[in-house]
């Protein structure tokens, strides 16, 4: 294993970030992922900042069971003035028990002043006297430089100066921190190597994503000899984030040679990235490097003919090092090779060199390509393509149930909220029903008609639930007279699956993507037609 430390600040600097929130146990259980994908260091917060980051370590000391990482607390160098034996915020760092203690310091003449208000030579002082306290009470200290790249293009000499300062007194790691975010790859290279030479301390860096570089500065540091990198899952962080961890360790293993991660928990990056974003609330970002569900995802017809020949033609990697899959996306970009693919994923094996299925692919990209041209878009719905390639392949999609008619109306009395009721008249089992439902809008109202009105015929329907309802209006030109796109999310407690409806009327459009949501359940669960 190369000795490059991975420094997770997920849970300190991650947290800043605008809108995310985490109580304790979100920051145990993400702990535990951090842990299991196999991170160096997990930076745990502030302890003595707020009451929720001192719990934490309280609970970490008990709760945790850390197998790889070891926890670290973050926290600032004691007061101008005072001594950090003596200082309230230090002392609730000892009393946090964690075995790396992360100080916070300013090297940056201009912090000092301004922020600080205090002399250059007592900032030093607040170095030393912070670390050495720290060692000398038995624990491992690493510092954050702030600003240091700023600092450095100012006064190169007193931000060396800091770095000396820390690491004569005994920190182990100086990380320098691109605070800002304002760095390019370049800048920060040349500072690091001349860091690395002039201090001979062992360098770590920090960045922030304010120029879209985050991730190439810490690879540009990394190469430049900094031996410690810094950064949060998913690039969570203050303004506009920081490094993202898993792109970095990601690009340093499988690009650079680096040892940092047993294979085996790199695969799980994909799968940790996914679990974190559901504890911080925070959507997943399809389109993030290695792990996002889009990473893989191929849209365009002349990707998918090279890929059936050889996925590395269109792909920079295998997903599964990372544990992400390939995609094929079907759309009226798509050519034969795309439907063949997405065919064969979704366990059709269609064959180009035999003359029916070469018919059936031809059919399939035809009627793909005239549904996108009304509206229709497959890439965002899943299910409504494997439905319209068992339509084509023949005797694939039995008929579940044939629809006579449906309505709907709204009712508004009063102050009272308007509740809408819905009639669904349908054949199923040989039998013909007539099932009517209530609703706080006119397609709830629909949904329940529609799924009572097959609760005799297909019980296995009970559980669907509608999570997810939008519409997109396609002519906005048109004003009330144009096409809707609606596309409905349903799920059945494990998994979930995307229909799409298009028509001029919202409540068509809406009845045909429920009637595909409820069709595609139905295959899900294997059902015969009753
Ligand atoms: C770049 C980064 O992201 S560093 C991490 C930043 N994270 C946070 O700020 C989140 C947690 N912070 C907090 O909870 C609070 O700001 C606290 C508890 C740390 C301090 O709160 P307060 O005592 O109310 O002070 P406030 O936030 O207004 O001001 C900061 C004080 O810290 C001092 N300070 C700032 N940086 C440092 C430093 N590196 N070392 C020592 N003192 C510092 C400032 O001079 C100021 O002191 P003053 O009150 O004597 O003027
Ligand atoms: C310490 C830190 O988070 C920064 O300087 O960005």
């Amino acid at each position: 294993m190369s000795d490059l430390h991975v420094y997770d600040t997920t849970l300190r600097d991650g947290a800043q970030q605008e809108g995310l929130n985490l109580s304790v146990g979100d920051k145990l259980a993400i702990s535990a992922h951090l842990d299991d994908l196999g991170v160096g260091f997990i930076e745990g917060g502030w302890p003595g900042a707020n009451p929720k980051d001192t719990e934490f370590f309280a609970r970490a000391a008990t709760d945790l069971r850390l197998r790889n990482a070891t926890l670290a607390a973050f926290g600032a160098t004691r007061r101008a003035g005072g001594r950090a034996a003596r200082d309230p915020l230090v002392r609730a760092l000892l009393d946090s028990q964690a075995q790396v203690i992360t100080l916070v310091a300013k090297s940056h003449t201009g912090h000092v002043e301004r922020a600080l208000r205090t002399t250059l030579e007592e900032n030093l002082e607040m170095i030393r006297d912070t670390v050495s306290f720290l060692r000398g009470e038995g624990r491992r200290v690493f510092l954050d430089a702030e600003h240091f790249f700023d600092g450095y293009a100012t006064d190169r000499a007193y931000a060396l100066e800091a770095v000396r300062a820390a690491a004569e007194s005994g920190a182990e790691v100086i990380a320098l921190c691109d605070t800002n975010g304002g760095m390019l790859p370049d800048q920060v290279a040349d500072v690091v190597r001349d860091v690395v030479v002039s201090t001979g301390a062992r360098i770590g860096i920090h960045c922030h994503n304010d120029t879209g570089c985050a991730v190439a500065n810490s690879m540009a540091a990394v190469d430049a000899g900094a031996t410690h990198v810094q950064g949060t899952v998913n690039g969570y962080g203050e303004r506009t984030g920081n490094a993202d961890l898993l792109t970095v360790v990601a690009n340093l293993q499988l690009k650079k040679g680096l040892d940092l991660l047993e294979p085996h928990r790199l695969q799980e990056s994909t799968r940790i990235a996914h679990a974190i974003a559901e504890v911080t609330n925070v959507p997943a970002y399809s389109r993030q490097p290695y792990v996002g569900s889009s990473a893989f995802a191929h849209k365009a017809g002349l990707h998918a003919s090279a890929i059936k020949v050889d996925p590395d033609l269109y792909q920079h990697m295998d997903p599964k090092h990372v544990g992400n899959d390939m995609r094929m996306l079907v759309s009226d970009m798509a050519g034969r090779a795309s439907i063949e693919l997405k065919s064969r994923e979704l366990g059709f094996d269609l064959d180009p060199s035999d003359e029916a299925d070469a018919a059936t692919l031809a059919r399939v990209l035809r009627s793909v390509k005239d549904k996108e041209l009304r509206g229709y878009t497959f890439d965002a719905a899943d299910a409504s393509f494997e439905l319209l390639l068992r339509r084509e392949v023949d005797g694939v999609l039995p008929a579940f149930f044939e629809v006579e008619s449906w309505r709907v109306i709204t009712d508004a009395r009063g102050d009272d909220d308007a509740l809408s009721e819905a009639t669904v008249k349908l054949a199923a089992a040989g039998e013909r029903v007539v099932q009517t439902g209530e609703g706080n809008g006119p397609v709830n109202a629909l949904d329940h008609a529609l799924r009572s009105s097959l609760a005799a015929a297909y019980p296995e329907i009970g559980h669907l639930e509608l999570i997810d309802y939008k519409v997109r209006i396609l002519d906005a030109a048109h004003g009330t007279d144009a096409v809707t796109r609606v596309l409905i999310e349903t799920s059945d407690g494990t998994t979930s699956w995307t229909t799409i409806g298009v028509a001029a009327n919202i409540l068509e459009a809406s009845w045909d993507a429920l009637v595909e949501s409820v069709t595609y359940g139905l295959v899900r669960a294997g059902v015969a037609p009753r």
